[in-house]
């Protein structure tokens, strides 16, 4: 379990994030929207504890220390083969190799695996980049935006990846995203950020279908499923 109290964020004297109190159960997967600018990723990096809030404390208890996996928006990649990046975060080396072909695999790419990772495609590389992180069989999994780059025909091949995971090891996932069809089907629950505070949360169809605040309304408003 995750939870946030009294977050504070400003940069430059303007306030980013103000939350009061948020909590993120284990084993759900969760889904964070909300329009450019409204706090979104400042929340993961909080969460993540690469980005300290002004005041307010994050607060975890699980099976193991807060040790989260993260996917930034931007994920970089190291120079060298798609294979061996996977394979770096894999503790047990004896069956890194199969682990990493398998998650190559639920992302699509094992064509590319002998391929420089730094070569890759943007949405190429949000692929490897979700595998790596998947591999690590972390208890809580923080993606930013992890399929904004990715084309339509694959983008089912990370969302059920990010499933199985969240089915088999009960892997909590905070998921920032812009689009509401993918919360619907990715998310036990959506989060509506605007101006760095909650709106309104719940489940994703019943939210979007029926939202009650006007900037969450102004926000779905050009969506189509
Ligand atoms: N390091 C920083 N320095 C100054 N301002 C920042 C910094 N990081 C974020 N901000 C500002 O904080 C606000 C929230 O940014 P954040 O990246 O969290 O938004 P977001 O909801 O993830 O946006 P997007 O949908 O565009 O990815 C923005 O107005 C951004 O300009």
């Amino acid at each position: 379990m995750i939870c946030l109290k009294e977050i504070k964020k400003s940069y430059n004297g303007r306030i980013v994030l103000d939350i009061d109190d948020l909590l993120f159960e284990r084993g759900k997967i969760y889904a964070v929207l909300g329009p450019n600018g409204s706090g979104k990723s400042t929340l993961v990096k909080i969460i993540k504890g690469i980005e300290k809030p002004d005041s307010g404390e994050v607060l975890y208890t699980g099976k193991k220390e807060m040790d989260f996996a993260y996917l930034p928006q931007k994920p970089y990649m190291f120079n060298f083969s798609v294979l061996k990046n996977i394979m770096m975060g894999i503790a047990n080396k004896d069956d890194a190799l199969k682990k990493a072909k398998d998650a190559l695999k639920q992302v699509g790419l094992e064509n590319l695996k002998e391929a420089r990772a730094c070569s890759l495609s943007g949405g190429e590389a949000q692929r490897v980049a979700t595998a790596r992180i998947l591999v690590l069989d972390k208890e809580v999994v923080l993606l930013d935006e992890p399929a904004a780059a990715v084309d339509v025909s694959s983008i089912h091949l990370v969302e059920n990846y990010i499933k199985k995971a969240n089915k088999e090891n009960k892997t909590t996932f905070i998921i920032t995203t812009h689009n509401p069809s993918q919360a619907i089907r990715l998310a036990d629950e959506a989060i509506f950020l605007f101006e760095g505070r909650v709106y309104e949360r719940g489940e994703p169809e019943k939210l979007f279908k029926n939202p009650e605040k006007s900037e969450t309304i102004s926000f779905l408003a050009n969506w189509r499923i």
